[in-house]
């Protein structure tokens, strides 16, 4: 058993916890500015709030018509804007221990002062590591939702699409349709080839994928070899021509192996969502499709046709 070091007891210390006493009372009753921003920042995560935040704060020093904040966080640009602009402007870059953490920019009518410039410039320090955490929160959001190895959005990021794909369809009717998408025959690519390989056609499959749909529809790495495309307003039968524009992209692949040119073929299954279905229900007959047509021969586009139609 490990012995716990004994706690040095010096005894009370009634003058230093009355001084605690008296800083907690002005820190709590009557927080300077500054103490009032890193607080209230400090209750978030969230960039768009705390940026609300940080105008709100800002125009109770310095009055200003438009504040704008611009930022590249991984894959995603992150821009934030309030108000109207005007003439003069002031522009700001967010640096901390070397890193960069977005542009900020006021705007307004006249001309900031020597003063309020320094004003601005001392709420930005206070307020450069909240926004550095919440940068760095959505950073790990997305790193958590994005397949490192093709950059596309991975399962998980596909389910909560998915249920929220349900309710909206529940609520307003919109049709969805899905497709799953699986690379034929991907094992014999691995061993003939090697992993390299296939993980590069993994990546080409991916962006090739991206470049056969809409911006309004989105691919997910959903397995190994599998993909699954999410298709807003769409029925089976527009989801079906997708599907096989789909089979002619991935075919489209030549890797230049050497002496030999390897490329690939997959197979895609369809199913639009019924009215009630849970995402579990829908994607288990998107997968029976995907079956359908490996059944079939693969390279092709089998659908799990709406009952009815
Ligand atoms: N290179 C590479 N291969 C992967 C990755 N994930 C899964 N695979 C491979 O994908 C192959 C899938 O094989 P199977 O499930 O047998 O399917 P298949 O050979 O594509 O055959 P069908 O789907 O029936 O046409 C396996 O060899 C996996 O190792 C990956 O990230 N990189």
């Amino acid at each position: 058993m490990k012995n716990i070091p004994r706690i040095n007891k010096s005894g009370p210390q009634p003058q230093k916890l009355a001084a605690l006493r008296q800083a907690h009372r002005e820190w709590s009753e009557s927080p300077d500015v500054l103490t009032r921003l890193t607080r209230r920042l400090s209750t978030t995560l969230k960039l768009e709030t705390q940026l609300a935040i940080l105008a709100e704060e800002l125009s109770s020093v310095v009055p200003f018509d438009c504040m704008n904040y611009r930022h590249q966080i991984a894959a995603r640009e992150f821009v934030y804007a309030t108000g109207m602009g005007g003439p003069h402007r002031c522009d700001y870059r967010l640096n901390l221990e070397g890193s960069f953490y977005g542009t900020l920019s006021l705007s307004r009518r006249q001309k900031f002062t020597e003063q309020e410039l320094e004003g601005i410039e001392l709420m930005l320090a206070a307020a450069i590591c909240p926004v550095r955490n919440a940068c760095q929160f959505i950073a790990i959001e997305q790193a958590a939702l994005t397949d490192s190895l093709t950059g596309v959005p991975n399962k998980r990021a596909m389910d909560e699409v998915l249920a929220r794909a349900c309710s909206l369809g529940d609520r307003h009717g919109d049709n969805y349709s899905l497709i799953l998408c699986d690379l034929d025959h991907f094992k014999d690519v691995n061993d003939q080839h090697g992993h390299v390989v296939g993980d590069h056609i993994l990546k080409l499959a991916a962006a090739e994928l991206e470049k056969a749909v809409r911006n309004s529809d989105s691919v997910y790495r959903f397995g190994g070899e599998e993909f699954a495309i999410l298709l807003p307003h769409t029925d089976e039968c527009h989801a079906r021509a997708v599907a096989d524009r789909i089979l002619e992209y991935i075919r489209s692949i030549s890797v230049n192996c050497g002496d030999v040119d390897v490329s690939v073929t997959t197979s895609c299954g369809v199913a639009q969502r019924l009215p009630d279905e849970s995402a579990d229900q829908w994607l288990a007959r998107a997968d029976e499709a995907l079956y359908r047509a490996k059944d079939h021969g693969r390279n092709c586009t089998r659908v799990f046709a709406v009952i009815g139609n």
